[in-house]
């Protein structure tokens, strides 16, 4: 009981802030109530005293992620038996997270400030599910992509009961292109093993030998020419074999061998992505994907390096139980300004700033929720107490990519390079700090930043965030107020 209710509190804490389900988890009885086909997978757990459903029921799970979809996004929403069943708050910390990689002016927008935000979703699967959620949510506009008939079949079907929406998004098939574009030469795979996954597209053959993906066309030759868009998600197949996903695919969130599994799993799949890439490096202005181990992170990471990129950012999601990573990656120059911000900043331990004179709807909660916001943008970790009104942060080099380090005369140096950031990334520890609101008088409220190392040597690094911290939230609310 104990252990569980640690485990609730710990999956609240990476929930994003801005899910709809970070403060109100779904209540089961209230959606039985609303939607009668939902009451008969509701029953009184003994457990926790409170009610629930069988996780472990496809039926109950797909029902749910329904209701949810219907009651909290308005979109008509089915998908077939034992197909993959999406958990709605899960994947909208991808979408969020996202949103954030987009807003936080790390690299320059490749498109005019006022255009609709496109993105391209790798497998969208019969459920559709990112495109659905990024154009219902944020108003989007999505190609989604696939390779088996049923998952195309039952994304258009998504798309088309949703006629609010289905401008919005286009689902392509990715092998359509295969058989007039790509052939094995061009894919980097010499073995025959890629002539016979040309044939039959939706088996998806990994040469171990050459250590390369040789299914269907995943980025290059999908994308038209002369496409943009502000990024590419994907939840990719994770596993090299069904035994693999160590559960019966035909039970809990269902999942086919097609959607589960790819030979050589999710590391050529997403090196594959990788490779893609760079040859699309102007048409797209962030690459992500998730990843499903820590260990094919590391390897993913150290692969992006190789491919001369600009800047990576990682961060990490739950899903129920089971951690899963965000991986992206850009070839944009980062913004000037970021490293301009960061030049000759003092080396200290702590730093204070008030912000006053604010109308009485933004407390400390409020302030406490931007802290947290400003730092997660900006790939790191937060711990958030609403009671002590604090928040500590953990900023990892894997975590943020953005490699800084004080230079000889206390300046903070942001290196993009390749090789050097993997020095770094070995060489550097974590930057630990904590961030404090405190309402001195209605109106007043002082924010506190304190450094958690004694002796570290990037003291100025935290220097260089709190001051950026300080910056954004003078910008958030004292403009407001302002009304500028
Ligand atoms: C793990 S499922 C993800 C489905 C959905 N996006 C989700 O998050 O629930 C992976 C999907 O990738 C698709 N897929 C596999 N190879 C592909 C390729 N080369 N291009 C596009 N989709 C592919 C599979 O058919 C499957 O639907």
């Amino acid at each position: 009981m104990g252990g569980s209710k640690k485990r609730r509190r710990a999956e609240r804490a990476t929930i994003h802030p801005r899910n709809k389900y970070s403060e109100n988890p779904p209540d089961f009885s209230e959606l039985a109530s609303l939607y009668p086909s939902f009451r008969p997978f509701v029953f009184h757990s003994s457990r926790t005293g409170r009610p629930a459903i069988d996780w472990t029921d496809f039926n109950a799970t797909r029902e749910l992620t329904r209701v949810l979809l219907h009651r909290d996004h308005g979109v008509d929403w089915w998908i077939p038996d034992g197909q993959l069943c999406p958990t709605i708050s899960n994947r909208s910390n991808y979408i969020h997270w996202i949103e954030d990689l987009l807003s936080s002016e790390l690299i320059p927008s490749i498109r005019d400030s006022d255009h609709r935000v496109r993105g391209f979703d790798i497998g969208t699967g019969a459920n559709c599910i990112y495109p659905l959620l990024g154009a219902s949510l944020l108003g989007w506009s999505f190609v989604g992509s696939d390779v088996t008939a049923v998952a195309l079949e039952w994304a258009r079907k998504n798309v088309q009961s949703n006629p609010h929406l289905s401008e919005l998004i286009e689902i392509r098939n990715a092998n359509s292109s295969l058989v007039s574009k790509s052939s094995p030469e061009e894919s980097g795979c010499e073995d025959v093993a890629a002539l016979a996954s040309l044939e039959n597209p939706g088996s998806l053959e990994y040469d171990r030998k050459v250590g390369c993906y040789q299914g269907p066309p995943v980025l290059v030759n999908v994308v038209r020419d002369g496409e943009e868009f502000d990024f590419c998600m994907c939840n990719p197949p994770f596993f090299e074999s069904i035994e693999e996903t160590g559960l019966n695919p035909r039970t809990a969130c269902g999942g086919t061998t097609d959607e589960m599994v790819c030979l050589g799993g999710e590391q050529a799949f997403v090196t594959r992505i990788i490779e893609d890439s760079v040859t699309l490096k102007h048409s797209f202005r962030w690459f992500t994907s998730m990843v499903g181990k820590k260990s094919s992170l590391k390897f993913l990471i150290s692969k992006v390096w190789e491919f001369g990129v600009s800047i990576i950012k990682t961060t990490e999601f739950v899903q129920g139980r089971t951690a899963r990573w965000g991986l992206a990656w850009s070839f944009i120059s980062p913004n000037k300004k970021l490293i301009a911000i960061t030049s000759n900043t003092p080396r200290r331990n702590n730093h204070s700033f008030t912000l006053e004179a604010l109308p009485r709807q933004f407390g400390a909660s409020q302030i406490l929720k931007s802290v947290e916001s400003f730092f997660l943008a900006n790939g790191a970790s937060c711990k958030t107490d609403f009671s002590s009104f604090s928040v500590n942060v953990t900023i990892s080099n894997e975590q943020t990519g953005m490699i800084h380090k004080d230079g000889p005369n206390g300046e903070i140096v942001t290196s993009l390079t390749s090789n050097e950031s993997n020095n770094l990334q070995c060489s550097f520890a974590d930057v630990s700090f904590s961030v404090s609101v405190y309402e001195q008088i209605p109106g007043t409220l002082l924010v506190k930043g304190a450094f958690l190392h004694k002796e570290n040597p990037l003291a100025g690094t935290f220097m260089s965030l709190l001051l950026q911290l300080e910056e954004a939230l003078k910008k958030e609310f004292l403009n407001k107020l302002s009304g500028r």
